[in-house]
């Protein structure tokens, strides 16, 4: 049995998880009742008993919480926060990128973003093979349900009046970037281009790609092989068909899923191609990819308890 301890329980990240562990009998969950969940010392007590501590919290108190954790005890940690995602000492924890070993192996696991978990899937393993190059100028363009944004983000969309979509980003600076940059192994800072529309969960990461300006000239169907084959293994990420698809879309109250779908679309000649992941953003997003990061920490089946089609 481990014992779980999820500090930030009542936000968004932390229920959706809390759902995925219910009735897994190889866990038993540390809880604090709401009057002490936010309180130091209860806090500090939890996070030292537990086999594995699961931070769903701002990145200031992700960092607060690591630092009431004995450093040579017996508590291993997954942060679902941006706090660690490029700090040293830290897994990354996309096990599909990195390596399962690596993450059953580690200590520190920090949780990729969910923007970054669509950008990284499809450019990460095609720049590793030099199917696409390391420098090139990558822009994002991506759009996502309203839980990305937590509690606060949830009742702005849920109030009268909510917009019917919000794009951001405009400072150029989103957290998400030095991720982006650093977990593809890039030369140059990404442009991101986010937005936020009245669903409540989901996204579509998407990266336009001018084909015909590369050197090596890739084509799209080679890229959707190199996935393809990339993502064999996995029962989390597949490549899907492109031909015949002209949309997509984010339905309004879509079921949670821990399943990513990866499209590469290309046009007539060869010159330009779109690659498109499609994902849950509380499921492979956040919450899906820590309880898998949980079943490998615990020496588990990698999918045990998540939502995934049927193979
Ligand atoms: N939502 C998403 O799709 C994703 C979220 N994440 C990351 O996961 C983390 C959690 O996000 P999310 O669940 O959306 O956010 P929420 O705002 O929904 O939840 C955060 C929770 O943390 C609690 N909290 C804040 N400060 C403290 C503290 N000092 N001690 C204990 N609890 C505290 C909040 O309390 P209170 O309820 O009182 O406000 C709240 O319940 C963030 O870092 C976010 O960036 C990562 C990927 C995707
Ligand atoms: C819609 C929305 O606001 N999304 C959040 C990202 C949610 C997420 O991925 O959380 P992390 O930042 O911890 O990775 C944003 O853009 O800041």
């Amino acid at each position: 049995m481990h014992k779980v301890f999820i500090d930030g329980a009542a936000g968004t990240t932390g229920l959706e998880i809390a759902a995925r562990l219910e009735g897994r009998r190889e866990f038993e969950l540390i809880t604090l009742d709401d009057e002490r969940r936010k309180d130091t010392g209860a806090r500090r007590e939890a996070l030292n008993e537990a086999d594995v501590a699961i931070l769903c919290l701002p990145d200031d108190a992700a960092r607060e919480a690591v630092e009431l954790i004995d450093p040579v005890g017996g508590t291993r940690v997954i942060d679902a926060s941006s706090a660690h995602r490029t700090a040293e000492g830290w897994c990354y924890g996309f096990p599909e990128l990195v390596g399962r070993e690596r993450v059953a192996d580690a200590r520190r696991v920090s949780n990729p973003g969910c923007y970054p978990t669509g950008f990284l899937a499809l450019v990460a393993p095609l720049v590793k093979q030099s199917l696409l190059p390391a420098d090139w100028p990558y822009t994002i363009n991506a759009t996502s349900g309203y839980s990305g944004g937590g509690k606060a983000m949830i009742a702005q969309f849920e109030q009268d009046g909510a917009p019917a979509l919000q794009s951001y980003g405009y400072s150029m600076a989103h957290k998400h970037r030095p991720e982006m940059k650093a977990h593809a192994g890039l030369t140059h800072g990404v442009i991101f281009a986010p937005s936020v529309v009245p669903a409540y969960r989901g996204m579509i990461v998407e990266v336009p790609l001018h084909l015909g300006a590369m050197e090596g000239d890739p084509t799209a169907d080679a890229l959707r092989e190199a996935l393809r084959e990339f993502y064999a293994d996995s029962a989390v990420v597949s490549v899907r068909e492109s031909a015949g698809v002209d949309k997509l879309v984010l339905e309004k109250n879509a079921e949670p899923t821990d399943a990513m779908e990866l499209f590469v679309f290309g046009n007539e000649g060869g010159w330009h191609a779109r690659l498109v992941a499609r994902l849950d953003n509380l499921g492979k997003g956040a919450s899906g990819a820590a309880v898998q990061n949980l079943n490998l920490l615990c020496g588990l089946p990698e999918t045990a308890g998540l939502a995934l089609p049927d193979a």
